[in-house]
């Protein structure tokens, strides 16, 4: 419907079944419109790009990234003497000794092997260089300077360097002295050797009777702290485990006291370990020294007794109860003797997670790296001092040749570059590769490295800021690509929000459309039923409905007819009668003749907007409206209208019809399948007998064809010798038919437009006839309600059985009178037998 407001005329509107409407724009073209592209941002790329960063990232990243480790880790190193022999030979005192002879604590089972091991011959060239108390030079032995051209390497950034000269005494003062005084302070702290096997890690950790090492110089420490202090009533407790890595076993970890045993880890904690009070230092070196004892040691060929798993001791401080807010009271002390750390050496996974908070820099951590400086431990000290890159500044004087790298240094180098690459939030090590030297030489390792660092540092600097800048862009342009997709997120939630809004419109919009068609529907039935009653001037008007499947019923099949169909029959007051206006019964069936065209042709114009489906789904009615006076004359109208095509109906419907065979088809008016709605005008003062109706028929008929007529004679002649036999007088009532307007049409207004395909015509009437001979001869139980109602009605001596019953009243306005109807249904049971 194009503006969507009941239509009152049929005649004054145009309808269209596909009318032409203006596309609507889709809802992404609205929503297109309405929020342009550009309400996302482009993609900033030319900013990022043209971002500036700052030109010395050095600063910025060393001084925010440093200071917590500055504070947090410190990284120490110390250099074992070539020779222990010469140095034991040398008579030094104190901590030059053997490492066979002087190690505490000892394993006397391994000693004695370690004695009858063949000591190698050593190089008494050192490869290492200690520039100053913070940095190194390693310098590469002449014969991979050869063949690999490497060069020498300058590490600088440590806390302090111990020379081959420096005492245990002086390495716990600089390094772990501090650290203990945390300790008793309340602050937990770690001290960890780390470093290739044989250089001494085991001995700076332990020492030996002669010459302790770190633990039991830290033991003496605390207890000589706590024994001056009066009013200490602290409690120390000391654990100590290996972590030992076995072929094939994995990981496993064991309990070094007395009676421990192996142990579990759960998260980042250890089951099980037994912690054992100490009192005294003399007590936890006992303790300490059993411990190693159980320690796993091995025979490699830098060391007879080498630690083959790592060794952790925790010394922990439990504060006085009476102590309140002592923050000292979970202070631990951790002292690590880790495994070798040679090329070759993979270190534990439980390890990093048992030191993890301290790898993190969340507590204080001393590292000690420990290396050798002969040349034949130059691959080792290299290996070690790179993979503490991070945490320090290295100077690179010289660079490997690509082409000479040979397959043992690549992994080392590649790892190394990675590291670099992995650790670059934190404190970046200052790199130097300084091509130009290569191209010059080899440096001396005893060049001072103040004079090469210079061009060295600048280009340094440069690469840096480029790499900085690289990662800046990268980082912005991460930034903006997240921007973008939530601007993009944003944008499809409003699109979704607006997709449903305007579904929720169309289907209100198709619900009002649906009114306003039903509405429309509705108007123009009333319109029509109107007009019909104007020009048709009826008073009694029935209409049928067919079931559209009737084709499959024929009526030369049908013998019995069950009619349980409801006649309204209406009561007209105040007709006025054709008679009245002179109407002969020849011109009644003419005007008959005109309504049915009239009908026809309203019925067509119906069918020309009517769906087809609609029509199928109607109901099928069927009323007879008469008037009272010549109630009778309904069946007979009924059957002079239904031709040959009553059908059955169905089980609950109100008539049951059958289709006309294919010739009667021919001379029918009404196809099948459709809807019929027939409206009978019938006077009742014009209601002639059934011979008077008979010849009017024939005259009506002869107009028509010659066919029709030759086929409605027959039937009538059957019709009348079937009534002959019979002997049913006509009706007192039903003495003339002066009028006998018939209309068949389709009174839905959604009737199928199969209607439409031949228009109904007068040859009607010579089929009715058929069943307005047999109408006659039924009788009307006249003792029902309907002789009450119409007096009228007890002349009638119709055999079938007729059940009238009154229902209301109607008015109508006819020709601009009132016309007052009475209804009544009347119920139709008879049989019709044709044979
Ligand atoms: N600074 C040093 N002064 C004198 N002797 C040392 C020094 N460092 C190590 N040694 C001696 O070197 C030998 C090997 O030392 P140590 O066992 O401590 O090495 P390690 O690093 O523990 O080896 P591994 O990892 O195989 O256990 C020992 O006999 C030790 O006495």
């Amino acid at each position: 419907m194009e503006n969507g407001s009941p239509v009152l005329c049929p005649n004054t509107v145009t309808v269209r079944r596909n009318p032409h409407r203006r596309a609507r724009a889709t809802p992404a073209a609205k929503t297109a419109e309405s929020n342009p592209p550009s309400a996302i941002s482009s993609f900033p790329l030319q900013e990022i790009l043209a971002m500036e960063v700052p030109q010395n990232p050095k600063d910025n990243s060393s001084s925010s990234v440093q200071t917590p480790l500055s504070e947090n880790l410190k990284v120490y190193l110390r250099v074992r003497p070539l020779q222990l022999k010469n140095l034991k030979k040398s008579g030094n005192p104190g901590d030059q000794n053997s490492r066979l002879g002087h190690v505490w604590p000892q394993n006397p089972q391994k000693k004695k092997v370690a004695k009858e091991k063949i000591v190698k011959k050593k190089s008494t060239e050192a490869c290492i260089t200690i520039n100053d108390d913070h940095s190194v030079t390693v310098c590469p032995p002449m014969a991979l300077q050869e063949t690999r051209r490497s060069k020498s390497e300058v590490y600088e950034g440590f806390s302090h360097v111990f020379s081959t000269e420096s005492s245990q005494g002086e390495v716990y003062e600089r390094m772990v002295s501090p650290l203990v005084e945390d300790f008793l302070k309340g602050k937990s702290g770690m001290l960890t050797a780390l470093g290739p096997s044989g250089s001494g890690k085991t001995h700076t950790i332990f020492g030996s009777p002669r010459v302790p090492g770190m633990v039991p110089l830290a033991l003496q420490h605390i207890f000589r702290t706590e024994s001056n202090d009066s009013r200490s009533s602290r409690s120390y407790y000391l654990s100590i485990f290996e972590i030992y890595s076995e072929k094939g076993k994995g990981e496993k970890m064991y309990d070094l006291s007395a009676d421990g045993g192996e142990l579990t880890m759960q998260q980042f904690t250890i089951k099980g370990l037994k912690e054992v009070l100490i009192s005294n230092a003399r007590e936890a070196e006992s303790l300490v020294a059993c411990a190693m004892a159980k320690r796993a040691t091995a025979i490699t060929n830098a060391n007879s007794t080498s630690s083959r798993s790592q060794c952790i001791i925790n010394v922990r401080r439990v504060a006085n109860p009476d102590e309140v807010n002592d923050a000292s009271n979970c202070a631990i002390l951790t002292i690590a003797d880790l495994a070798g750390a040679e090329k070759e050496k993979r270190t534990g996974n439980q390890l990093t997670k048992y030191l993890r908070d301290y790898l993190e820099g969340k507590k204080r951590m001393t590292l000690i790296l420990t290396v050798k400086a002969g040349e034949e431990d130059y691959l080792d000290t290299t290996f070690l001092l790179r993979q503490a890159s991070p945490y320090m500044k290295i100077k690179f004087n010289n660079v490997v040749e690509p082409s000479n790298t040979n397959k043992r240094q690549l992994p080392t180098l590649c790892t190394f570059e990675e590291q670099k690459r992995t650790k670059y939030s934190v404190p970046e090590p200052c790199v130097n590769e300084g091509k130009g030297h290569h191209e010059e030489g080899v440096l001396s390792h005893e060049e001072p490295s103040g004079h090469t660092e210079r061009p060295a540092t600048k280009s340094s600097h440069t690469e840096l800021a480029g790499t900085e800048r690289n990662h800046l862009i990268m980082q912005n342009f991460a930034k903006a690509i997240w921007q973008v997709l939530k601007q993009y997120r944003d944008k499809l939630k409003s699109a979704e929000n607006e997709n449903q809004t305007l579904q929720e419109e169309i289907r209100k919009e198709k619900m009002r459309y649906f009114e306003l068609e039903k509405q429309w529907q509705s108007s123009r039935c009333s319109t029509c039923s109107k007009e019909d009653c104007a020009k048709a001037d009826s008073s009694i008007v029935t209409s049928f409905e067919l079931k559209s499947d009737l084709d499959e019923y024929r009526f030369n099949d049908v013998h019995e007819i069950n009619l349980n169909s409801f006649i309204k029959v209406k009561e007209s007051e105040g007709y006025e009668s054709p008679e009245r206006r002179g109407f002969s019964p020849c011109e009644d069936i003419n005007s008959c003749s005109k309504l049915v065209e009239v009908k026809e042709a309203r019925k067509n114009k119906v069918d020309e907007t009517t769906p087809r489906n609609e029509c199928d789904t109607a109901k099928k009615l069927m009323y007879v409206e008469a008037d009272d006076r010549c109630l009778t004359t309904n069946p007979i109208a009924f059957g002079t209208l239904q031709s040959h095509n009553l059908v059955k109906h169905d089980s609950c419907s109100s008539v049951e019809l059958d289709k006309l065979s294919e010739q009667d088809e021919e001379s029918t008016s009404v196809e099948s399948p459709l809807q019929v709605a027939s409206f009978i005008h019938c006077n009742a003062h014009a209601c002639e007998t059934q011979p008077v109706l008979d010849s009017s028929l024939n005259q009506s008929t002869s107009e028509e064809s010659d066919r029709d007529s030759g086929a409605l004679n027959e039937d009538q002649e059957l019709m009348a010798e079937r009534l002959d036999s019979r002997h049913i007088p006509p009706t007192k009532d039903v003495e003339s038919c002066q009028e006998h307007n018939i209309d068949v049409h389709c009174s839905d207004p959604s009737t199928d437009t199969s209607c439409k395909r031949e228009k109904p015509k007068r040859r009607l009437l010579p089929a009715s006839s058929t069943l307005l001979r047999d109408f006659s001869n039924m009788h009307v139980e006249d003792d029902i309600e309907g002789s009450k109602v119409c007096p009228d009605l007890d002349a009638c001596s119709l055999e079938s059985e007729i059940l009238i019953f009154p229902t209301d009243e109607i008015l109508t306005l006819v020709d601009g009178k009132i016309a007052r109807y009475k209804t009544f249904w009347v119920p139709l049971s008879f049989n019709l037998n044709l044979s």
